[in-house]
């Protein structure tokens, strides 16, 4: 891919506001960092915290990750870094650097359902668990047989409840709590400073990743989604820190 021209207009590739009038809302796996064998081996592309942080200062701020992983991962891997924080696709905010986490009221997973996962995941190996506040992940990057029999656990897990819900991710299941996407947490974080009256921009990669991209073009924004908008992730950060730099 050529690097699109951030003020090219549609037709020849994606478009971003003007930075000083806008919010950017990003995703973090196979957006931000390429998909690695497991959750904790993703690695940073030298010089994108350099681009985030001159990105943050460009927009007033108003730079968030939206993603499906806890909060905490977040603060891990881009450690001061996003002004706002959306975690386990929306279900968790941290509006601020210095902020606290927004309380959040979530049925617990029953534990039956945790202690079944791990059986299964000792049947399947280099299969693992991955703990959420309201939900888990099956992962099976490494064993791809495992799909179907994950798949069928976690059906049968939620048949006759409607707390829950399961939601395919990449090389993985998950259970989330209904009603949780990514839409709500682009909307939450829209309607407070340092976001409220900028145009969102939301870029990801994954099923989950549409509902951000729905909410950020309902608001007046753009939504851009990985591969059909951008080829790849380095793509797009190629994209992003052309971006930056030019602005
Ligand atoms: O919303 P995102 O930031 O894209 O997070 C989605 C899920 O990403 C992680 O799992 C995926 O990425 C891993 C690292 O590349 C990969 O090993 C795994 O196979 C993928 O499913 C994360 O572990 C999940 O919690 C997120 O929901």
């Amino acid at each position: 891919m050529t690097t699109p021209s951030p003020t090219a207009s549609l037709s020849s590739g994606p478009v971003a506001p003007p930075v000083e009038r806008a919010a950017f809302l990003l995703d973090f796996d196979g957006t931000l960092v390429d998909i690695a064998p497991t959750p904790a081996s993703v690695k940073l592309e030298p010089g994108l915290t350099d681009t985030l942080l001159r990105l943050r200062d460009l927009c007033g701020g108003a730079l968030a990750i939206v993603t499906g992983r806890p909060i905490e991962q977040i603060d891990h891997f881009l450690p001061g870094i996003p002004t706002a924080v959306a975690g386990e696709h929306g279900l968790t905010l941290r509006r601020s650097l210095d902020g606290a986490e927004e309380p959040v009221t979530a049925a617990p997973l029953p534990r039956d359902w945790i202690d079944e996962a791990h059986t299964l995941i000792g049947r399947h190996p280099d299969t693992s668990v991955e703990h959420k506040k309201a939900g888990l992940v099956l992962h099976y990057r490494a064993c791809p047989e495992a799909e179907e029999p994950f798949r069928h656990a976690i059906e049968t897990w939620l048949s006759g409840q409607d707390v829950f819900e399961i939601h395919p991710s990449k090389m993985a299941w998950e259970i989330r709590l209904a009603g949780i996407h990514k839409g709500k947490a682009v909307e939450a974080l829209m309607a407070q400073p340092p976001f409220a009256g900028r145009v969102p921009f939301f870029v990801g990669d994954d099923v989950t990743d549409r509902d951000g991209i729905s909410a950020a073009r309902a608001l007046g924004g753009m939504g851009y989604l990985i591969p059909d908008d951008f080829p790849t992730a380095h793509a797009f950060r190629s994209w992003l820190a052309h971006y930056v730099e030019t602005a």
